[in-house]
């Protein structure tokens, strides 16, 4: 459905935003992960057609959208990082608002998508009254009005509790049935329950791109957990990567990704998403939630 090829975005004389990025997607949910400033806003910005690439091409269903804008903007959907809702204006008239700018006359759509995305009973209230959550949401239906191809959703889950990051999570999941979802985040638990593949980009350039099953598979045995005594802790993990420690009494509780046994005792032990990423160093400790 989408390919991207040898696509580069470099902003005045600095180093590329995007660096020789070149994936191919069709449908699911594709995670794009990576530190703040790797690059993920201006990919999705170039697939949305809001800045162009500096080189490289982009193909929707084989049509050159640099070329082409039109071809992919009909068919997309783009909930945006920092997209604000009107305050004064309802939910029902805020997509209205959207369905005249997108040319969609089909008043009874709003309706199902409200309904959809569990606003219906908001759908005279302002904006303004709106939780951060709801706010979302209305991106969502904002982005879903044309009943696109393609949804790219930048950082949804920023900013919300922990409820409304799930409620938001089983919605992506499930658009990612019939639709491919592209969404950023540099939360690996947001998505990890629902990526039918990780995209990783690491200071513009894309360093893997498999299923988080395989991610899983090349992790395993390489994933330790162990208990150490207080004092022994600084000269290990100035020896093993730890992924996390955990203060217990006088000891410490550790999961640690090592190609062999770490310590005495170590255990191997299942790796998370999460850990797998970073015994690859593709994310780090940080990114957690
Ligand atoms: N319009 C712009 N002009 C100049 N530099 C830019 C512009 N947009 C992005 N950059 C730079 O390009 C790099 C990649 O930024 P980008 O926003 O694409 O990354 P990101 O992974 O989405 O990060 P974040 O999660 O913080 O949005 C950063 O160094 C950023 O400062």
């Amino acid at each position: 459905m989408l390919e991207i090829r040898q696509v580069v975005k470099t902003y005045g004389k600095n180093a590329p935003a995007v660096d020789h990025v070149s994936l191919s997607l069709t449908q699911g949910v594709v995670g794009l992960i990576g530190h703040n400033g790797a690059g993920k806003t201006s990919l999705m910005q170039m697939i949305a057609t809001l800045t162009r690439p500096s080189s490289g091409q982009i193909l929707f269903q084989g049509v050159d959208i640099v070329k082409n804008p039109n071809a992919i903007r009909q068919r997309l959907g783009y909930l945006p990082q920092d997209f604000g809702v009107y305050a004064n204006l309802s939910a029902l008239e805020f997509l209205q608002y959207f369905a005249a700018l997108k040319g969609v006359r089909n008043p009874a759509r709003l309706l199902q998508l409200l309904e959809m995305l569990n606003l219906h009973e908001h759908a005279h209230k302002p904006a303004s009254t709106f939780s951060g959550g709801m706010r979302r949401r209305l991106g969502i239906a904002q982005a879903l009005i044309n009943d696109p191809d393609i949804l790219i959703v930048d950082e949804p889950t920023a900013g919300l509790d922990p409820e409304e990051r799930l409620r938001f999570r089983n919605l992506l999941a499930e658009l990612g049935f019939k639709k491919l979802v592209i969404m950023s985040t540099h939360i690996v638990s947001d998505v990890a329950s629902i990526a039918s593949e990780l995209a990783i980009m690491r200071q513009g350039k894309l360093i893997a791109h498999q299923s988080p099953d395989v991610f899983l598979q090349q992790a395993r045995g390489q994933i330790w957990s162990a208990q150490v005594a207080h004092s022994d802790f600084e000269a290990l993990s100035a020896r093993v990567n730890v992924l996390q420690a955990q203060r217990s009494g006088s000891s410490v509780n550790l999961r640690i990704a090592h190609p062999h046994s770490p310590c005495a005792d170590a255990a191997l032990a299942e790796p998370s998403l999460e850990e797998a990423l970073m015994a690859q160093r593709y994310a780090s400790l940080e990114q957690a939630a």
